[in-house]
C-alpha cells in the first residue's frame, strides 16, 4: 500500500524542481494571478464586444451541433438494431435521419467558420491596438530609461511578441476555452442525463485533474514570464551586433558573437524544456486520465447493457459524449495554459504601459513668446541614472549670455556632452537648476523648450528614408512648428543645406533631395551625415543652438568654409559648441573649461591662453603636440560609429 504523504513528497520535489514554492507566497519575481490583472487583460476584450458576441452566437450553435452528434448517432444505432418487425419502418427513420442530420452538420460548419474568422480579427487587432499603445509609452519614457540596461532589442520584443501572445490569449484561447467549456458543461449534463451511475464513475477523475491543473498553472505563467524575458536579452545581443556588423567584422569577432548568441539562446532552450516537461507530466496525465475513464465506462456499461439497464445505443451515445467531454477538458487546459502564458506577457506589458516617465513630454509653462535665449546653469550636480555613484559635475555654475557663442572645452569624458544633455532637459540636474531666460528648465513645457533648442550631437543620426525626409524629420507632424508647413520651402531647403555646406553632395546625389540613405545613414560618410544633421537643425531656426563636436568628420578645408557660412547665423543665436579640435573656437565669445565637473577657466581664447599654467592653455599645448603627428594615417577600422560591446 501507498503511504498517503507519498505522494505529497512528490508533489513537492516537483514544485521544487520547476521553482514553485509550496504553501508561501512565491519569489518576489513569480508571477500570481491576480483578479484585477485578469480583470485588466479582458479589458482589452471592450472594443471588440459586439465582434465577440457574434462569435459567441456561432460558437452556441457549432457546439449544439457537436453536442447533437452522439444523440443523434445513439440513436442511429438503436434504429439500426432495432427488431425484425420493425425493419421497414426503421430503414424510413434512418433515410429521414441522416438527411436532417447532414443538414446540421452544414449549419455547424458554417457557424464554426464564422465564429474562427470573428475571433482572428478580434485577436489581430486587439494586438494592433495593444502594439500601438506600448510603442507610444516606450516613447513617452524619458532618455535615461532607455540607457539603464542595453535594452532596445528586449523592448522590440515586447512589442512584438508579448503583445502577440496577449491578443491569441484573449480571442482565440478565450473562444476555444469557451468551446471546452460550453462542450463539458453539455456533454457532463447529457451523459447524467444518459446513465447517472455511469456518469458518477466517468466523472471521478474530474478533481484529482483540476488540482494538477492549478499547480500547473502557476508554473506556467511563471516559466512564461522567464522564456520571455530571456528571448528578450537574446534578442537584445542580436540586434545590437547585427546594427553594427562592420564592427563585428573589423575585429573579427564573429565566432565570438555566435558564442555569445549560443548562449542566450540556450538559456531560452533550458527554460522552454523545462515548460516542455511540466507540459508532457501534464498531457500524459490527463491522457491517461481519460482512457481510464473510457475502458472503466466500457467495463460497467457493458455490464448494464447485459443486464437491459440501458440500451447499446445509450452506451454508444455515452461513450461519445464521455470522449467529447475527455477532449473538451484537454482544450479547457490548453485554455488555461494559454491564459496563463498571457498573464505572463500581459504582466511585462503592464509594466511598460502604467510607467510614468521621470520627465514628461509636454506640460509647464508655455510663454507667450519666444525665448531671448539666456541659458544659465546654476550649480548644477549631475550622476547618470544608470551610474548613481559616479557624480559627473559638481555645482557647476555656468553663463551663456543671449546671442553669443559659449564654446565649452575640456578633457574626454570631463561631461561637455552631458551639459549639453541637461539643457536639452533628456535629463535633470541631481542638484542646482538649468534656467532659460530666468525660467526653470523644469517648469517649462518641454515641447516649448525643445521648440527652441536645437542640437547636433556628436553621433548625428539619420533614418532610412530620403534625405529630404531627413531634414524635414519632426517637422511634418508638429502642429507646433505650423510655420514650415506645408514641407519647408524648397528654397528653404536649399539655403540650410547650403549654410550647412550639404548642397553640393546632396546635388551629386544619385537622386538629390530624393536619395535614400539607408538604415542610420549607413550610405552617407560621417561628414556628409554631420552636415545634414546641422541644415537639419538650421531648418528648425532655433533660438538655442548646441554644436556638440558637430564638425569633427570634417577636412579642414570644408570645416573652415562652414564655419565662415554659419557665422552671421550665429550671431541671431546662443550657441554652445563643444570642440576638441580648439583652433576653431578660437572666435568664440567666451571660452569655458571643463575640470573636476566644474567650470575650471572662463573667458576668451586671448584671455586663457595668456594664463600660461592654465587648464585651458595645457590643452592647447597637449594638442600642438599630437597635430605633430596628424598627416600620419589614422587607423579607424571602419566608418562605423565606434562601437563598444554591452
Ligand atoms: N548615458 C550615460 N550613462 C552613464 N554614464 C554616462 C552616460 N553618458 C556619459 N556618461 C559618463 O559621463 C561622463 C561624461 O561624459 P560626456 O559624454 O559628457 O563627456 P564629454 O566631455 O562630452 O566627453 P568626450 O569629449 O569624450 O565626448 C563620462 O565619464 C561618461 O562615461
Amino acid at each position: 500500500m501507498i503511504s498517503s504523504s507519498k505522494p505529497r513528497i512528490s508533489l513537492i520535489s516537483w514544485c521544487r524542481r520547476f521553482g514553485i514554492k509550496s504553501g508561501k507566497p512565491n519569489s518576489s519575481k513569480a508571477v500570481t494571478l491576480k483578479k484585477s490583472e485578469l480583470q485588466r487583460l479582458l479589458h482589452l476584450t471592450k472594443p471588440e464586444k459586439w465582434t465577440l458576441v457574434g462569435a459567441l452566437g456561432f460558437l452556441v450553435v457549432s457546439s449544439a451541433v457537436t453536442m447533437a452528434v452522439p444523440f443523434c448517432v445513439g440513436r442511429l444505432i438503436d434504429i439500426i438494431y432495432a427488431p425484425g418487425n420493425e425493419r421497414t419502418e426503421a430503414k424510413q427513420r434512418l433515410h429521414q435521419m441522416c438527411i436532417l442530420m447532414a443538414g446540421v452538420f452544414l449549419v455547424g460548419a458554417i457557424c464554426n467558420g464564422g465564429r474562427v474568422y470573428l475571433i482572428n480579427m478580434a485577436g489581430q487587432r486587439i494586438t494592433r491596438t495593444l502594439r500601438a499603445s506600448t510603442y507610444a509609452a516606450l516613447l513617452r519614457q524619458e532618455v535615461g530609461f532607455f540607457e539603464a540596461r542595453a535594452r532596445t532589442g528586449e523592448l522590440a520584443t515586447r512589442l512584438a511578441a508579448d503583445t502577440a501572445l496577449v491578443g491569441s490569449a484573449l480571442t482565440q484561447n478565450l473562444s476555444d476555452g469557451l468551446r471546452s467549456g460550453v462542450m463539458v458543461c453539455a456533454g457532463v449534463s447529457m451523459m447524467i442525463a444518459t446513465s447517472p451511475q455511469l456518469a458518477l464513475v466517468g466523472l471521478s477523475i474530474v478533481p484529482p485533474v483540476a488540482g494538477l491543473a492549478v499547480i500547473y498553472g502557476k508554473f506556467v505563467r511563471n516559466i512564461t514570464k522567464k522564456v520571455q524575458d530571456s528571448l528578450a536579452q537574446a534578442t537584445q545581443v542580436a540586434e545590437e551586433r547585427l546594427g553594427s556588423m562592420r564592427t563585428v567584422r573589423a575585429l573579427g569577432a564573429e565566432a565570438q558573437e555566435e558564442r555569445r548568441f549560443s548562449s542566450a539562446v540556450d538559456k531560452v532552450l533550458q527554460l522552454a524544456s523545462k515548460e516542455a516537461m511540466a507540459k508532457s507530466i501534464f498531457f500524459a496525465m490527463t491522457g491517461l486520465s481519460g482512457n481510464a475513464i473510457i475502458l472503466s465506462v466500457l467495463y460497467y456499461g457493458g455490464s448494464l447493457v447485459g443486464s437491459e439497464e440501458i440500451t447499446v445505443g445509450a452506451l454508444s451515445a455515452f461513450l461519445l459524449y464521455a470522449a467529447y467531454v475527455g477532449i473538451s477538458l484537454g482544450g479547457l487546459s490548453s485554455f488555461y495554459t494559454e491564459l496563463n502564458r498571457g498573464l505572463g506577457a500581459g504582466t511585462r506589458l503592464w509594466e511598460l504601459l502604467d510607467r510614468k516617465p521621470a520627465i514628461p513630454l509636454q506640460g509647464g509653462v508655455w510663454p507667450q513668446v519666444p525665448p531671448a535665449g539666456d541659458v544659465v546653469f546654476e550649480k548644477v550636480s549631475f550622476v547618470y541614472p544608470s551610474r548613481p555613484f559616479a557624480p559627473i559635475l559638481r555645482e557647476l555654475s555656468l553663463h551663456l549670455p543671449a546671442g553669443c557663442v559659449t564654446a565649452v572645452v575640456g578633457g574626454s569624458g570631463s561631461g561637455k556632452s552631458t551639459l549639453a544633455a541637461l539643457l536639452l532637459r533628456f535629463y535633470d540636474p541631481t542638484a542646482g537648476t538649468v534656467l532659460l531666460d530666468g525660467q526653470p528648465l523644469s517648469a517649462l513645457d518641454p515641447k516649448w523648450l525643445r521648440k527652441y533648442i536645437a542640437a547636433v550631437q556628436q553621433e548625428p543620426v539619420l533614418f532610412s528614408g530620403s534625405v529630404r525626409e531627413n531634414l524635414l524629420y519632426g517637422m511634418l507632424q508638429d502642429p507646433l512648428l505650423a510655420d514650415l508647413k506645408p514641407e519647408a520651402s524648397e528654397e528653404k531647403l536649399r539655403k540650410a543645406l547650403e549654410q550647412a555646406q550639404a548642397l553640393e553632395f546632396v546635388k551629386c546625389l544619385p537622386d538629390g533631395l530624393n536619395t535614400l540613405v539607408g538604415e542610420r545613414g549607413a550610405q552617407l560618410s560621417g561628414g556628409q551625415r554631420q552636415r545634414l544633421a546641422i541644415a537639419r537643425a538650421l531648418l528648425q531656426e532655433p533660438r538655442v543652438l548646441i554644436l556638440d563636436e558637430a564638425t569633427s568628420a570634417l577636412d579642414a578645408h570644408t570645416e573652415a568654409s562652414l564655419q565662415s557660412g554659419l557665422g552671421p547665423l550665429l550671431k541671431e543665436r546662443t550657441v554652445m559648441v563643444i570642440a576638441h579640435r580648439l583652433s576653431t573656437i578660437r572666435s568664440a565669445d567666451q571660452i569655458a573649461v571643463l575640470d573636476g565637473g566644474r567650470v575650471a577657466e572662463l573667458g576668451s581664447y586671448e584671455e586663457l591662453t595668456a594664463r600660461p599654467n592654465g587648464v585651458f592653455s595645457q590643452l592647447v599645448a597637449r594638442q600642438a603636440f599630437a597635430s605633430a603627428f596628424q598627416s600620419m594615417p589614422s587607423p579607424t577600422p571602419s566608418q562605423e560609429q565606434p562601437v563598444l560591446t554591452t
